[in-house]
């Protein structure tokens, strides 16, 4: 039973908002305790499974129902040089997953463990990606920069996350990435060395939907763990134990979270 639900999104500003709209054509318990997180940009659904996480972990039995929602429309406008590239790059999508501990098998079946969380923000970085709400609705700006500057920056935060498991080789890790644009892949893969393979789910939900806000690392995860399958994988990490989702955004905020596969056995 979903205990608590978790919404997401850059793009409800309504009272009552998202969550309590969604737990009612849900049909949840009117008991179940609603979070919405507003404007927690493209690492919006980082944040909220660190929070669910913790939730999951304090509250013994909680079903934690995580929904990252974008509807790019709200960015929409008219073109101008300043805006070009969040127009051209964005796509709207929505997402769900349920985070708990001590699974019930055989009827819950967990995919990917969540074994830690972290976050950081990148001093002097703030002017990089601004977003503004105004009567036009809301404007991004994204500067050339971004890509350099987590790329310059992202090793770091991987060395801060698996310091404690012994891990430094990104290419024994499967990699869930926020495909925030192809030259942030790129700069990134470069910067680490990465096999082309590792960030081939982020550049495929990237080419199929666009960047879709918080939305887009459970596409990630999701065509991870079914290619996985599809191709025989011993695991839903590609055969990996080890792997970590990374997102980033405004700030610029890098988070981190440290996952572990889950044997495919059917
Ligand atoms: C925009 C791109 C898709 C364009 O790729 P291309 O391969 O076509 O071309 P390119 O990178 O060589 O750039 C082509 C020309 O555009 C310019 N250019 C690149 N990025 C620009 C930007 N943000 N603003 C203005 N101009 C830009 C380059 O300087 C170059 O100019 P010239 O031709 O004069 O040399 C890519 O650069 C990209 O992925 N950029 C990163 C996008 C990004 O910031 N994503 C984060 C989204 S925010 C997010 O995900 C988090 C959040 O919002 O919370």
């Amino acid at each position: 039973m979903i205990t608590h639900l978790i919404f997401g999104t850059n793009s409800d500003f309504d009272v009552p908002g998202a969550d309590f709209w969604l737990a009612k054509l849900l049909g949840l318990q009117p008991t179940v305790k609603r979070f919405i997180l507003r404007q927690g940009a493209c690492h919006a659904c980082s944040t909220i499974l660190r929070i669910a996480k913790d939730i999951a972990e304090n509250n013994r039995g909680a079903r934690v129902l995580v929904i990252c929602s974008e509807s790019t429309a709200i960015s929409f406008h008219a073109p101008s040089e300043t805006h070009l590239v969040s127009l051209a790059l964005f796509g709207d999508g929505a997402g769900a997953m349920i985070v708990g501990t001590d699974p019930e098998e055989p009827s819950e079946r967990p995919l990917f463990q969540l074994v830690s969380a972290g976050q950081t923000t990148l001093p002097d970085s703030e002017h990089a990606i601004q977003a503004r709400l105004s009567e036009i609705g809301m404007t991004i700006y994204l500067s050339p920069d971004v890509p350099k500057i987590i790329a310059n920056n992202i090793e770091t935060s991987l060395n801060e996350s698996f310091d404690h498991i012994g891990i430094s080789d990104w290419n024994s890790i499967f990699w869930v990435a926020h495909p925030g644009g192809p030259a942030i892949l790129d700069k990134v893969e470069a910067k680490l060395e990465l096999e082309t393979s590792k960030l081939s789910s982020s550049r495929h939900i990237l080419s199929e939907y666009g960047n879709m806000w918080g939305a887009s690392v459970i596409f990630v995860m999701d065509e991870m763990r079914k290619r996985s399958l599809k191709e025989g994988k011993a695991t839903t990490g590609e055969g990996s134990e080890w792997g970590v989702l990374v997102a980033f955004g405004p700030g610029i905020t890098i988070e981190t979270i440290v996952l572990r596969s889950i044997p495919i056995t059917y």
